[in-house]
């Protein structure tokens, strides 16, 4: 998508900019490089504005972890650009990209458990950014240590227990310290909750929240619960085989998303809209290492024509500021999800049957 203004809530520069950033991997099979090369991220644009909290949803394999990656300087695309507050990153020699992403982002990734080395006690695991940054004196980082622990909740008498020592939620709790270290404005969080017990989740993303408030942080948030994006979220992205398809507003994504494939992956989450069925879907996922020309949905979607072969599309603005899709033929503005299940039923009844988007677990 060509940035615009619209990607952004305002005006001003956006933090984060990627512009046709692409992620070519060799593909492996039983842990060996093959031939092939899998496609994890085509022609990504999106902006995050200072502030801002999105949401990224998607199927297994679509490319959210690699977005995140990109976003926080670990992941080289091959080609595209990544701008942190308007400068390039990957134009930037190693030492100076290392320092300004470690400072100006923070990850907190899937599971703390194997994030977090064992061997380390909190203060070392929290010193440790501090140290690499030579952010203050010594004695200043020890004092950021204790700020940092108080922030997300965890009692000083942790300061020194191993990783091992902690309940999972006390863990990512850590985890969630240590992307804070530095005091970044963005943190991108890939499935924080998704390893830990159902009790401690809320918790998570409550601190989450809270510290996004307080500290005025942009948030990227991934994850496959897309009941939880869509409360966190200002704006959500969808994305589809290493495209992004659609970014909404959140309120919008649900039923007024315009992209064929928003409107199938939230059918497909339980109690979401009133009672609906999924909106029926052709055949399997692609595979990322032959995507789809043109757009990599078409060979799954009720309304894709030849044309959809030929070319990605453009993206075309929704009516509200920030919402944009990618799509040759949107659903109509306002169109009822139980119509599109009666439409994509009528025509997907092809060679492999209709199959249902596959309902992710929280
Ligand atoms: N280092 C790698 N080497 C080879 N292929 C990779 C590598 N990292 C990711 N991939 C592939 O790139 C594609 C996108 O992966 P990615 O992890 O970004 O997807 P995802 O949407 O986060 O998936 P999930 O929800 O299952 O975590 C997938 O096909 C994945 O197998």
């Amino acid at each position: 998508m060509t940035p615009s203004p619209s990607s952004t809530s305002s005006t001003e520069t956006p933090l984060i900019a990627l512009h046709g950033v692409h992620v070519v991997h060799r593909a492996r099979s039983g842990g060996l490089f093959t031939r092939d090369h899998v496609y994890a991220l085509t022609g990504a644009d999106l902006t995050v504005a200072p502030g801002e909290t999105v949401g990224v949803v998607g199927e297994s394999g679509c490319g959210k972890s690699t977005l995140a990656k990109v976003l926080v300087g670990a992941e080289r695309p091959v080609s595209g650009t990544v701008l942190l507050r308007g400068r390039d990153l990957w134009a930037m020699k190693p030492a100076e990209r290392r320092a300004t992403v470690g400072r100006g982002t923070g990850m907190v990734f899937q599971d703390p458990s194997t994030a977090l080395n064992r061997r380390l006690p909190v203060r070392r695991i929290l010193r440790d950014p501090l140290d690499v940054h030579r952010h203050g004196t010594p004695t200043e980082r020890e004092a950021r240590v204790r700020e940092l622990m108080s922030l997300v909740g965890l009692p000083p008498a942790l300061a020194d227990a191993l990783p091992g020592q902690l309940s999972g939620g006390q863990r990512q709790r850590v985890a969630v310290a240590r992307a804070l270290a530095l005091d970044p404005d963005l943190v991108v969080a890939d499935e924080p909750t998704s390893a830990l017990d159902v009790s401690v989740r809320a918790q998570i993303l409550n601190l989450l929240l809270d510290l996004k408030e307080r500290l005025g942080l942009a948030l990227v948030f991934v994850s496959h619960d897309i009941q939880t994006v869509r409360r966190m979220s200002d704006r959500v992205i969808t994305m589809y085989l290493g495209r992004i398809v659609e970014e909404a507003p959140a309120g919008e994504v649900t039923d007024r998303a315009r992209h064929p494939y928003t409107r199938a992956l939230f059918s497909a989450t339980p109690g979401l809209l009133d009672p609906v069925d999924p909106i029926p879907l052709t055949g399997p996922v692609p595979s990322a290492t032959r995507p789809p020309s043109g757009c990599p949905f078409r060979t799954r979607c009720w309304k894709a024509t030849e044309m959809c072969a030929d070319a990605f599309p453009d993206a075309s603005p929704g009516t509200t500021p920030g919402h944009r899709f990618r799509c040759h033929h949107p659903v109509e503005e306002g169109r009822p999800t139980r119509e599109l299940v009666a439409q994509a039923a009528a025509v997907t009844a092809g060679p492999h049957g209709p199959t249902k988007p596959p309902r992710e677990s929280p």
